[in-house]
């Protein structure tokens, strides 16, 4: 049997801004390869390139050179409305600011990518319902996010995010809006409930106290992969 693909394949990445002061490389040059079901943090000083190399992997931002495969698909050959539908289905997304809609109950918002996935409402509720219970919030399913502590709305994002079971979780800074045990609280659900589905995750974290989280740590300096070392879980 031919093994899996990994879950993420970058190969010499580049990719640039054009400002007004002039052309500003953020990635010159990444090598990145993340394995099915590894828990990657992905950390480095500020501007290194961090949230554009996740960008081009979550599939919201092409590169200039170089390729990203996610799950063995190349994005760019994909093409826009298949890209769409690719990365609706296999990719989840968790943010530092959780970016719930606040006008819908937790149970609306874990609901959303089923729908988009293309489930009926019946089906959506009963996913959301499921998913809100693994996180340990069976009973706030019709609260609206503001009436949610940090940690609760955070649960509520991972429930969204691992609601139709992506096979790759991309999570910005989940833990940088929580205080520390409520961060490693999140960041235990996140891990456990990825190794259960069997998800791959991928985290930029500036927060040193979750490093022991990680299978292993990459870490990025201007533009590039410098070292890519075990972590301690
Ligand atoms: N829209 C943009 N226009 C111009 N330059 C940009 C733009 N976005 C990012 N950059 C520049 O690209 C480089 C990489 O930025 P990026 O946001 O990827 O870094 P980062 O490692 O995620 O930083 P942080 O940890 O502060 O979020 C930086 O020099 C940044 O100033």
């Amino acid at each position: 049997m031919t093994p899996p693909p990994p879950a993420v394949c970058c190969r010499a990445l580049t990719r640039s801004y054009h400002a007004a002061a002039g052309v500003v490389p953020a990635l010159r040059g990444v090598d990145l390869e993340v394995a099915p079901g590894e828990v990657m943090f992905l950390v480095g000083p500020s501007g290194c390139g961090k949230t554009t190399l996740i960008s081009i992997v979550a599939g919201v931002m092409t590169p200039d050179g170089g390729s990203c495969a996610v799950l063995g698909r190349d994005l760019a050959t994909l093409g826009g409305g298949a890209g769409a539908a690719f990365r609706r289905r296999h990719v989840g997304f968790v943010f530092q600011a959780f970016n719930l809609v606040p006008t819908l109950t937790a149970a609306e918002n874990v609901g959303v990518p089923l729908l988009l996935n293309g489930a009926g409402q019946a089906a959506a509720i009963r996913g959301a319902t499921e998913a809100l219970a693994a996180v340990g919030l069976a009973d706030r399913a019709g609260q609206l996010p503001r009436e949610l502590s940090g940690g609760q709305q955070q649960r509520v994002a991972i429930a969204r995010a691992l609601v139709h079971r992506p096979r790759l979780l991309v999570c910005d800074e989940p833990t940088s809006a929580l205080d520390h045990r409520t961060g490693q609280e999140i960041m235990e659900l996140l891990r456990g409930l990825a190794g259960r589905h069997g998800s791959t995750l991928l985290v930029v974290t500036h927060d040193h106290r979750i490093f022991g989280f990680a299978d292993r740590i990459a870490e990025m300096d201007d533009g590039r992969i410098v070292t890519v070392r075990t972590g301690a879980a």
